[in-house]
C-alpha cells in the first residue's frame, strides 16, 4: 500500500497573516476629453469634460485604477487626501475612509464635484474617498486573481444593460462644425437621436434630459419616442426644472408611458407631495445623494427609485450598502452617470453586476464620447445589445494606456478648464440666459 504523503508543515498547511499591501504612491492626473454641446436646465456641456484619473501604486508594485471629478476644489482635495493615505493598507478600507476624512478636517467647502450645481448636497468625504477605494479594490482584485465583482459579493448577472441617454442638443458648439449627431431641438431631432443610438448601441430603454425646453415639448418628446419605440421603457430627468404642479401636470398627462420620473423638481417635500399624486415611481440622483439623505426621503415616501453613483456615494462598498438599504426599504435601484472615461464604466458595471436590486438599466454619458479618447487600452469594454459584459479579468479588468493619458492630460492643460461650469458657457454663447429654479 502506498504510503500516505506527510502532513504538511503547520506552516505550510495555514495561509498565515498575509504581509500587508501598503499604499507606497499616488498619482491624480487630471484630463479633458472632447464633449458635445450637449443641453439641460443649468446651461449646456462645455467643448470639454474634465476627470482625475487616480493611480495608487503599492509596496508590492500593483497599480489599481480610479476615476473621478476633476474640478479645481475637488482636485485639491484628491491631492490632500492622497498625502494623508499614503501608507495605508489597500485591505483596510475603514483606515482608507478614516485617512480621507483626517485630510479633510477643517475643510467646511462644499461642491466642487463636477455636477454644475445639479447635485448640491452630496458628501464631500465620499467623492473623496471613491476613486481610491475603487484603486484599492482594483489592486485586490489583481492581488488574489479576482474581478472586482468578486469582491463585491460576487456577480448575480455576467451583462449589464444601460440605457440610451438622450439629450437636447445644438448640431455644433458655436464657432466649430456641425458633429455626426446633429442638432436636437425637437420630438423629431430627439427620435432621431434615439434611433441613432439605438442602432449603434442596442440600448433597451430610453432616457431623455429634460428640463430644456417648456414641459409641453417635452411631454411631446416622449410621446413621439413612445410611437417610435413602442417596447423601450421610458424615462425623463429634468433636474428638478419643474414646480410641484407643474410635475404633478407632467407625471398625470405621462401616465403609463414612464417607467419612472426622474428628479422632476427639487427637494423631498417637493417630490413628496409629487409622489403622492402622479401614477409612476419618483427616481432621483438629487434628493437622495447621501446616506444622511435617505431617512427623510423614506418618512415622506418621497421617492420610489435612488439613482446610486460610487462617485459621491464613497465608491464600491459603500454603494453596496446603499443597495442594501434600498431594499429593506422596497426602494428600486438604478444608477446615475456624469460625463466620464472607461475606469468609471467599468467600476459602474462591476458594482451593477454585483447588486442584486438593481433592476433598471444604468444611465451612461459614454456615447456622447469620441471612441478614440480614454484613458484605457481599447477591448476591455464593448457594448451588445445596450450592455456590458462584465469583465472577468483580475481587479477592474482595464489597463491604463499611458500614452493615451499623456494625451489627454495635454489637452487638460491647453483646453483651460478647470471647473464644470454648463451656466457660465451658456451665457457666454447667450447673453440673455437665465439660470432659473425651478425653471417652469
Ligand atoms: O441624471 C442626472 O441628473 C445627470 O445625468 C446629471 C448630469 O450632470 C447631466 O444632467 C448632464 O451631464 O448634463
Ligand atoms: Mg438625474
Amino acid at each position: 500500500m502506498p504510503k500516505p504523503p506527510p502532513n504538511p508543515s503547520p506552516e505550510a498547511a495555514a495561509p498565515g497573516p498575509r504581509t500587508r499591501q501598503r499604499i507606497a504612491a499616488i498619482t491624480v492626473t487630471p484630463v479633458a476629453f472632447r464633449d458635445l454641446p450637449l443641453l439641460n436646465t443649468v446651461g449646456v456641456h462645455e467643448p470639454y469634460a474634465i476627470r482625475a484619473i487616480v493611480e495608487v501604486r503599492t509596496d508590492e508594485g500593483l497599480t489599481g485604477l480610479g476615476e473621478t471629478y476633476a474640478d479645481t476644489a475637488h482636485l485639491a482635495r484628491l491631492r490632500r487626501a492622497a498625502e494623508e493615505i499614503t501608507g495605508t493598507d489597500v485591505w483596510d478600507l475603514n483606515a482608507l475612509a478614516r485617512g480621507v476624512r483626517a485630510s479633510l478636517a477643517g475643510d467646511t467647502g462644499t461642491g466642487g464635484h463636477g455636477m454644475a450645481g445639479m447635485v448640491t448636497n452630496s458628501s464631500t468625504a465620499d467623492a473623496v474617498l471613491s476613486p481610491f477605494e475603487v484603486a484599492c479594490l482594483d489592486i485586490q482584485g489583481q492581488a488574489v486573481g479576482l474581478p472586482v465583482s468578486a469582491l463585491l459579493g460576487g456577480a448575480v448577472r455576467d451583462r449589464v444593460d444601460y440605457s440610451a441617454y438622450l439629450f437636447y442638443k445644438w448640431d455644433a458648439h458655436p464657432g466649430q462644425e456641425p458633429d455626426a449627431w446633429g442638432a436636437a431641438l425637437d420630438p423629431d431631432g430627439i427620435v432621431a437621436q434615439a434611433r441613432r443610438m439605438i442602432d449603434g448601441y442596442g440600448f433597451s430603454a430610453i432616457k431623455l434630459k429634460g428640463g430644456v425646453f417648456p414641459p409641453d415639448e417635452e411631454i411631446a418628446a416622449i410621446r413621439a419616442l413612445r410611437a417610435a419605440f413602442p417596447d423601450h421603457p421610458l424615462r425623463i430627468d429634468p433636474n428638478g426644472a419643474w414646480t410641484v404642479e407643474t410635475s404633478i401636470r407632467v407625471g398625470q398627462e405621462l401616465d403609463g408611458v414612464l417607467e419612472y420620473l426622474e428628479d422632476p423638481t427639487e427637494g423631498v417635500e417637493g417630490m413628496a407631495e409629487v409622489a403622492r399624486k402622479v401614477p409612476m415611481p419618483l427616481a432621483t440622483n438629487m434628493c437622495v445623494v447621501s446616506f444622511a439623505d435617505i431617512e427623510p426621503a423614506v418618512k415622506r415616501d418621497a421617492v420610489g427609485v435612488v439613482l446610486s453613483d460610487h462617485h459621491f456615494w464613497g465608491g464600491l462598498t459603500r454603494s453596496r450598502l446603499l443597495a442594501g438599504i434600498c431594499e429593506t426599504f422596497g426602494l428600486g435601484l438604478s444608477m446615475h452617470s456624469n460625463s466620464h472615461l472607461g475606469i468609471s464604466l467599468a467600476a459602474m458595471t462591476h458594482l451593477a453586476a454585483a447588486s442584486p436590486a438593481l433592476t433598471y438599466a444604468c444611465d451612461t454619458h459614454w456615447p456622447w464620447k469620441d471612441p478614440g479618447e480614454d484613458v484605457i487600452a481599447d477591448g476591455a469594454l464593448m457594448f451588445s445589445e445596450g450592455a456590458l459584459a462584465v469583465p472577468t479579468a483580475p481587479g477592474l479588468g482595464v489597463t491604463l494606456d499611458r500614452d493615451r493619458l499623456a494625451a489627454l492630460h495635454e489637452q487638460y492643460v491647453k483646453c483651460g478648464i478647470r471647473d464644470r461650469d454648463d451656466t457660465g458657457y451658456m451665457k457666454r454663447v447667450d447673453p440673455s440666459y437665465e439660470l432659473k429654479k425651478p425653471r417652469w
